[in-house]
């Protein structure tokens, strides 16, 4: 596969009165052609920034990034051709129909006057295209957004926050839009919170925290890799689960009691758990693994999981990932 988007040991330092904040810090993301792929982050882990850096709206302190394999944003002249974005909410004349917007939006352009009937029917805006703007749903502006990015027929679209403020049908209908767009050859990159529906639309993910990658791949490849390392642990009636609990406890395990069993966060060897309980003679009577979704994936690796008693605040966003665990 080839890549159609790279970018390596990016950083960028905000400086204001109040400090210096690293919004980047060292952070790499390859995209491979044809792929639907999610970039995501909890609020603040520097997703926009990478966007905007990528399309030359912020100078980066340092790194190196490619699109299409042509250095950005040196060579972008030469690439911002194929790359359609959306990184802020465009905003439409309400009393302008669809097919007025884009029509200007194409002669403004230089793009040729027929792509507005072609992108209107791909984003499936067709039969409403000649209402005014100002009478569509959220969900429809979002899709006369996309439409006016894929205008000049990008081989790269970029989309920050498609899924933001839409109801579950228009997740739905964005997630069909990203799969005809993939399917017809075009590069999707997506920023997204919204994790249950990356896992549906994505074929790829990089999730970022604090600036930096903590894990990327398919998205297959990331559950398997991250979430098996869960397990539930049933013992025999009326055994002492606390008691059992705090010898895990003890040798480092994260164990989570529940109200008849507990489960072990970190339990990359189970067989550890087995023996340590039976060395005190205590017998599992059930170990299974937790399947795990992005969700529980995206939580353990950006430290964004609720935290009991206390409200986390932005920055204490984890900045290591927790791979390897217990039991080793
Ligand atoms: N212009 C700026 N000046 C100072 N700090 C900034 C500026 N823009 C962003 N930041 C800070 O850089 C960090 C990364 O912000 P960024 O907007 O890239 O995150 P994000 O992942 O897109 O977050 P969200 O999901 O909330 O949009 C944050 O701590 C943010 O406060």
């Amino acid at each position: 596969m080839t890549a159609v988007l790279e970018i390596s040991g990016l950083r960028k330092t905000y400086r204001s009165r109040k400090g210096v904040r690293k919004a980047l810090d060292g952070f790499d993301m390859v995209v491979e052609a044809g792929q639907v792929h999610g970039f995501l982050g909890p609020n603040g882990s520097g997703k926009t920034t990478t966007l905007r850096t990528l399309l030359g709206l912020i100078k980066p302190n340092d790194g190196r990034m490619a699109i299409l394999g042509r250095e950005v944003p040196r060579l972008l002249p030469e690439v911002a051709g194929q790359v359609g974005a959306i990184v802020e909410s465009p905003q439409f004349f309400g009393n302008f129909t669809a097919e007025t917007t884009l029509s200007l939006l194409a002669d403004a352009g230089g793009v040729n006057p027929h792509r507005v009937p072609a992108v209107l029917e791909l984003v499936g805006l067709r039969d409403r295209s000649k209402e005014r703007v100002k009478t569509y749903s959220l969900g429809m502006k979002q899709r006369l957004a996309v439409a006016s990015a894929l205008l000049k027929e990008p081989k790269l679209l970029i989309l920050d926050e498609p899924a933001n403020g839409l109801d579950p049908g228009g997740i739905r209908e964005m997630r069909t839009l990203m799969r005809t767009l993939s399917e017809s050859g075009m590069t999707v990159l997506l920023s997204s919170h919204i994790l249950g529906e990356i896992q549906l639309i994505c074929d790829s993910v990089t999730i970022i925290a604090a600036g930096r990658r903590v894990t990327s791949g398919s998205v297959s490849s990331v559950l398997a890799t991250h979430a098996s390392a869960t397990v539930k642990v049933r013992l025999e009636p009326g055994v002492d689960l606390a008691g059992a609990a705090a010898v895990l406890r003890a040798a480092g395990a994260a164990v989570t009691l529940e109200k008849d069993h507990f489960t072990v966060g970190n339990a990359s060897n189970p067989a550890q758990i087995t023996k340590l309980l039976a060395e005190k003679q205590i017998y599992v009577a059930e170990l299974t693994p937790v399947s795990a979704d992005l969700e529980d994936v995206f939580l353990e690796l950006t430290g964004t999981a609720p935290v009991d008693g206390a409200n986390r605040q932005v920055d204490q966003v984890a900045a290591t990932t927790t791979q390897g665990g217990w039991g080793q």
